[in-house]
């Protein structure tokens, strides 16, 4: 069916907290979504009308700008970073939490004072926000991109720096690294094409009321608790 909406979801850690919310609106995914083995990428759901394809989390944001898919849940991380004019973001989803901030190795932070850099270099996921932080006080950011384990980067001398995202604090860590400054708190929101959002209004207009009312729920329900 060519006129489906397509929303597209993150693989990995976000899946497992989209679930509940897809639920909440009657949306039901066929049984291959939840299984992280299959190598389906479409899926059909429980409403003929809806599709899911399932992407890495740059991608959705990536899909969705080009009108690819029309709605797409994605991290404010990947927001921040690509700054797409194509994309609204109509619905904080609370889901995702954690923060992107900047670490150093343990010893170097102890007695280190972020606002005395004056140049740094910075093995990141994230090069634009990480050279806004930046120029925002006139530190010059060197980045090195990488795509993932931006954690063993400073042991191995590929930069003194990373700015990753960090929840538990755990895999830092691990790596000998301690966090300096926090960039931003992060979680992953409801994205929506601008263009099919006024082209087809009556189609997503619900969905998007739908996955508001279903986090405000939500959230009623966690502050009876
Ligand atoms: N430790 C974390 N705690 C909570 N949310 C996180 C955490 N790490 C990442 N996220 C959120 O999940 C999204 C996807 O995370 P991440 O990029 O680590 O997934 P991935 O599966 O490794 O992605 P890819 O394979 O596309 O690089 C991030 O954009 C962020 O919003
Ligand atoms: O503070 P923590 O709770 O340890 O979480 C932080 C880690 O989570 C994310 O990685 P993820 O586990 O998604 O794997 P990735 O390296 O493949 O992105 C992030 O890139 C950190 O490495």
């Amino acid at each position: 069916m060519t006129d489906q909406i397509i929303i597209a979801v993150p693989k990995g850690r976000i899946l497992k907290e989209v679930l509940p919310l897809f639920a909440a609106i009657g949306i039901e995914p066929e049984a291959a979504f939840r299984d992280e083995d299959s190598r389906l990428l479409r899926f059909a759901t429980n409403r003929p009308d809806i599709g899911l394809i399932r992407v890495r989390a740059f991608d959705v944001a990536t899909f969705v700008a080009h009108g690819a898919a029309q709605l797409g849940i994605v991290g404010s991380d990947v927001l921040m970073e690509f700054d797409y004019s194509e994309l609204y973001a109509p619905v904080d989803l609370h889901i995702g939490h954690c923060r992107i901030s900047v670490a150093e190795p343990v010893a170097m932070a102890e007695g280190d004072d972020p606002r005395e850099w004056s140049h740094v270099r910075v093995a990141t996921k994230y090069p634009n926000i990480t050279r806004r932080h930046f120029e925002a006080r006139g530190v010059q950011a060197e980045c090195v991109k990488l795509n993932g384990a931006m954690e063993i980067a400073p042991v191995l001398g590929l930069s003194s720096r990373i700015v990753d995202l960090v929840s538990t604090g755990s895999t830092l860590k691990a790596n000998g690294l301690a966090e300096v400054e926090t960039i931003a708190e992060i979680s992953s929101r409801l994205i929506v094409n601008r263009a099919a959002f006024k082209t087809r209004a009556t189609d997503i207009g619900p969905l998007v009321e739908g996955f508001r009312r279903a986090v405000e729920a939500k959230g009623a329900g966690r502050d009876a608790a």
